[in-house]
C-alpha cells in the first residue's frame, strides 16, 4: 500500500475536513511509528514496539478475528436477581411438589365433618366435628377435609358451649369434601420440567423458579463488561467550555453493550496518566457500586488508541503481558481500533475517543466477540441498494451511517468522526467497499443494535448484481430510478 493523506473525494455531503482522519494511514505505512512512539517517555515505551509494523486488518478480516479470538463462555449459576434476559441451560425441575402443602384458598375454617363443629386451637388435629380458624394460604391442619369460608360461617352456642354453624351467606351443600383446599402437587409434581433449556428468562419464569425454591438458575455464559472511559477533558455534566468535551460514552455505551449481548458491569472515568490506565486495566474485579461483583470477560477502553503521549493503551496492554489481536483496522471511521487478549483472559477492546469512530468500532469488533462469547452467530450483515454513487477509497473500508429513502440507502449528514448526529438519525450503517459503489447498487449494510432490520431486498430495486446476497437478483417488477439522485437536502 501507499501512503494516503489526501482527502477524500467520495465524501459524503455534510462531512467536513473533521472526516479526513489526517495521517491515519501515513503514520501506519510510513515506517516511523517507532520513532513517534519513542519520544514521549523514554525507555518506557519498549513492550509496545513490536507490534507497530503489521498491516491494519481489513474490515472483514477484523470481524472475523473478533470473533475467532475468543470461544463461548461456559455456562454456570446466576442469581434470580440477575438471571433476567439470560438463557436457560439446563431445565428449572420441581424439587418438590407444588404447592408441597395442602393449603387453604379461603380466610374461614377448616373443618372435619359436618357441622355444627366446635372450635379448637388453630393447627391443631382436626378430630369429626371439629373446626379451627384458617387463613388464606394457611397449612391445612391434620384431618382438615375441607375450608368454610368466614362468610358462610355463624358462631353460635350450644349446651356446651360456641359451636361453628353453616349460615351467613353460604351456599347449599358447602361445605363440600376438599371446597376451598388446594392441594399439593397441583401445579407440579416433584420432578415435572417447569422452564425448558433454552428458554430466555422472563419475569415469570424467575417468579416460577423462585416459587419452585431456587435462589440460581443455570444460564448460558454472556460476557461482563466495564467500561473505562478515559480523557481529562471529558465534563459529565452542564455545557462543555471551549477545549472540553461533554462525555458521550457514559449514556450510550451501557445500552448498546447490553444490546450487544453483554452485561454492563459498571463505569470508571479515568484522566490521561500512563499510571491511571495501568491501574485500571490490572483491575480485574473493580469496586463498582451497584454492579455484579464478578471479574470482567471484555474492559471497553475509550479513547487513547493514538499514539500520542497521552495514548497509552498499547503500552499498557504490552505492560501487563498482553497480547494484541487487532491493532488498527483499515476503514473510517474507527480506524485506530484495538483488540488485546491480557493473560488471564480478559479481553481489551480499546475504542477510538471521537464518537462516531468509537461506535464503528464497537460494530467492527466488539459485535462479533460479544457474539462469540455470548453463544451467538457472527452478526448479520445483509445488502441495500444504494441510492448514490459513492466513488473508491483505496485500501479502506468507509462505515457510513444511511437513511433509506424510498427502499434505497442515501448516506447520512453529519457523520464526522466526532459527531453522533448522523448515526442518531440513521436507518443503519453501510459497509462501503474500496472501489465504491454504482447507484442503485446493492452495498453491505448492517442494522443498528436499536433501530429497524435492514429491509430485505425488494424485486426489482437492484440493477446491478449483488456480490453477496443471492436473494436480490430477481429482475422483476418495477426498474430501478435512472439517475443520480441527490436526496441530501430531506436528510436530517
Ligand atoms: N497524529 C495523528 N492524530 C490522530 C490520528 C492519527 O492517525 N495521527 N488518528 C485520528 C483518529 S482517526 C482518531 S479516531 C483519533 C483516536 O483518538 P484516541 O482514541 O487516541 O482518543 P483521544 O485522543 O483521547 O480522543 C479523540 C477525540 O475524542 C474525544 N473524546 C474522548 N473521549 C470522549 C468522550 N467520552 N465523549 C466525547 N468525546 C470524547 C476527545 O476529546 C478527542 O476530541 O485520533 C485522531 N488523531
Ligand atoms: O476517523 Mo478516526 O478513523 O475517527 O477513527
Amino acid at each position: 500500500m501507499t501512503a494516503e493523506t489526501r482527502s477524500d473525494p467520495a465524501a459524503p455531503p455534510g462531512t467536513g475536513p473533521e472526516d479526513a482522519c489526517p495521517g491515519e494511514t501515513a503514520r501506519e505505512e510510513s515506517g516511523t511509528a517507532d520513532a513517534e512512539f519513542g519520544t514521549t517517555e523514554p525507555g518506557e515505551a519498549e513492550p509496545g514496539r513490536s507490534h507497530h509494523h503489521h498491516l491494519a486488518h481489513t474490515w472483514e478480516e477484523a470481524r472475523q478475528a473478533a470473533y475467532d479470538a475468543a470461544t463461548p463462555i461456559p455456562p454456570g449459576p446466576v442469581a434470580l436477581s440477575i438471571a433476567l434476559g439470560r438463557k436457560l441451560d439446563q431445565d428449572i425441575v420441581a424439587l418438590q411438589d407444588m404447592p408441597h402443602y395442602a393449603s387453604s384458598a379461603m380466610d374461614g375454617w377448616a373443618v372435619n365433618g359436618s357441622g355444627p363443629w366446635i372450635p379448637v386451637e388453630p393447627g391443631a388435629r382436626l378430630a369429626p366435628h371439629q373446626a379451627s380458624p384458617i387463613a388464606t394460604g394457611g397449612l391445612i391442619p391434620v384431618g382438615g377435609k375441607a375450608v368454610l369460608r368466614t362468610e358462610s360461617a355463624v358462631l353460635g352456642q350450644d349446651d356446651e358451649g360456641p359451636v361453628v354453624m353453616v349460615g351467613g351467606k353460604a351456599r347449599p351443600g358447602e361445605p363440600r369434601a376438599g371446597e376451598h383446599i388446594r392441594k399439593a402437587g397441583e401445579e407440579a409434581l416433584e420432578g415435572d420440567i417447569l422452564v425448558k433449556a433454552g428458554v430466555e428468562l422472563n419475569p415469570a419464569h424467575l417468579a416460577l423458579a423462585a416459587l419452585a425454591g431456587y435462589d440460581e438458575v443455570q444460564v448460558q455464559g454472556k460476557p461482563v463488561v466495564r467500561l473505562v472511559l478515559t480523557g481529562s477533558e471529558v465534563v459529565e455534566r452542564g455545557t462543555p467550555a471551549p477545549g472540553q468535551v461533554r462525555d458521550t460514552f457514559g449514556p450510550q455505551l451501557p445500552a448498546v453493550v447490553a444490546m450487544l449481548g453483554g452485561i454492563h458491569a459498571g463505569q470508571q472515568r479515568i484522566g490521561d496518566s500512563y499510571a491511571e490506565w495501568l491501574a485500571a486495566l490490572e483491575d480485574v474485579v473493580p469496586e463498582v457500586p451497584e454492579a455484579p461483583d464478578l471479574p470482567a470477560d471484555v474492559v471497553i477502553t475509550t479513547g487513547g488508541t493514538g499514539r500520542s503521549g497521552t495514548d497509552h493503551l498499547r503500552r499498557a496492554v504490552a505492560e501487563l503481558g498482553g497480547r494484541l489481536i487487532i491493532d488498527g483496522v483499515a476503514m473510517r471511521p474507527g480506524h485506530p481500533a484495538v483488540l488485546a487478549e491480557l493473560p488471564d483472559g480478559r479481553f481489551v477492546l480499546g475504542l477510538p475517543g471521537n464518537p462516531l469512530a468509537a461506535m464503528m468500532a464497537l460494530s467492527t469488533v466488539g459485535a462479533p466477540l460479544f457474539a462469540v462469547l455470548g453463544h451467538r452467530a457472527m452478526p448479520d450483515v445483509q445488502t441495500v441498494p444504494c441510492g448514490t454513487m459513492i466513488e473508491a477509497d483505496p485500501g479502506r473500508t468507509r462505515l457510513m451511517p444511511f437513511r433509506l429513502l424510498y427502499g434505497m440507502a442515501s448516506p447520512a449528514q453529519h457523520t464526522g468522526p466526532g459527531m453522533m448526529r448522523g448515526l442518531a438519525a440513521a436507518d443503519g450503517v453501510l459497509v462501503v467497499p474500496p472501489h465504491g459503489v454504482q447507484l442503485g447498487e446493492p452495498v453491505p449494510a448492517f442494522a443498528l443494535p436499536w433501530g429497524p432490520p435492514i429491509p430485505p431486498p425488494k424485486e426489482g430495486a437492484a440493477k446491478a448484481k449483488p456480490r453477496s446476497n443471492a436473494r436480490a437478483a430477481q429482475p422483476k417488477g418495477k426498474p430501478a430510478s435512472n439517475g443520480p439522485v441527490d436526496w441530501s437536502a430531506l436528510l436530517g
